[in-house]
């Protein structure tokens, strides 16, 4: 059996995964942790993987604090840079098992959205235009997503190996409402009662237009990929900081 302890148990994203993990026969539930609780009680001994959904502003403390404890962490929680990411990678090689030590961070855990950035990532460099647009629930602290920036620098990664340039933009004047450029990538989000989590990638030239849309209606979607990644830590994924779910697939 895998030992499953969950930190942000209380969360949206954390209940769902309290649920997951109780519902899945090769795993039990060990801690559940939320704002305040000591997360030096997460060890080894109790714990083969944690899965933490918490905060943005949190997360990377959260990360050293389990990683110091010796501790394999499933990270869904959102806002991640180049920057927070070295530090984790720091972490790891100075912590108390820097041969085996696994964190995995993933934006998205729904197969709908991996495979949207995925096929993104594929068309990009046939289309001389492309934007993000993301679409959530109005109680999400961050914009844009996690899961829209990883697609943004997905599409500019791509365009620059295709040696593309500066996607054509007239605009001399702007109050805000180009979006947020990331990597080259105009990204926009809405945030509208009554949605919970979708992306739509539009590419464009003349006289043509590919969409690429995934829609998360609950948040039970996350969760066939939230378990998955959870297995993977507890057997054969790789040593070190693995990022995105698409590492676990063969696409
Ligand atoms: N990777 C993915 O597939 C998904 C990622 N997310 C991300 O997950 C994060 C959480 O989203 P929600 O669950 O909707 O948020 P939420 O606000 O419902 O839950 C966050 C939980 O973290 C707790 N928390 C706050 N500070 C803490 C700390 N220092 N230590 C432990 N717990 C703490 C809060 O009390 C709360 O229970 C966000 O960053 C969101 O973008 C959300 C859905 C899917
Ligand atoms: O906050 C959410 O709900 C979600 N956040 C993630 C993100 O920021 O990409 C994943 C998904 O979009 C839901």
């Amino acid at each position: 059996m895998i030992k499953v302890s969950v930190v942000g148990a209380k969360g949206r994203m954390g209940s769902h995964v309290v649920d997951a993990v109780n519902g899945a026969n090769d795993m039990e539930l060990a801690l559940t942790l939320d704002a305040g609780d000591d997360l030096t009680l997460i060890t080894p001994d109790n714990t083969d993987v944690v899965v933490e959904f918490t905060v943005p502003s949190v997360s990377l403390g959260n990360v050293l604090a389990l990683i110091a404890q010796g501790v394999d962490v499933v990270v869904g929680t959102t806002g991640w840079n180049d920057e927070k990411l070295a530090q984790v990678r720091q972490a790891i090689a100075e912590g108390p098992k820097p041969e085996t030590q696994k964190v995995f961070i993933a934006p998205n855990f729904a197969i709908s959205a991996v495979l949207a950035d995925y096929f993104a990532a594929k068309a990009a460099k046939y289309f001389e235009s492309a934007e993000v647009i993301e679409l959530h629930h109005p109680t999400k602290v961050d914009a844009p997503s996690g899961t829209a920036i990883h697609t943004a620098q997905a599409i500019g990664a791509a365009r620059k190996a295709a040696g593309l340039g500066d996607m054509p933009d007239a605009t001399e004047t702007d109050g805000g409402s180009r979006g947020q450029v990331i990597d080259g990538v105009h990204v926009h989000a809405v945030r509208l009662r009554g949605l919970n989590a979708h992306e739509e990638i539009l590419l464009g030239n003349a006289g043509e237009q590919l969409t690429i849309r995934a829609d998360s209606f609950d948040r039970g979607s996350f969760m066939p990929g939230v378990l998955l990644a959870t297995r993977k830590l507890a057997t054969d994924a790789p040593a070190g900081l693995t990022i995105g779910l698409d590492q676990f697939l063969d696409l």
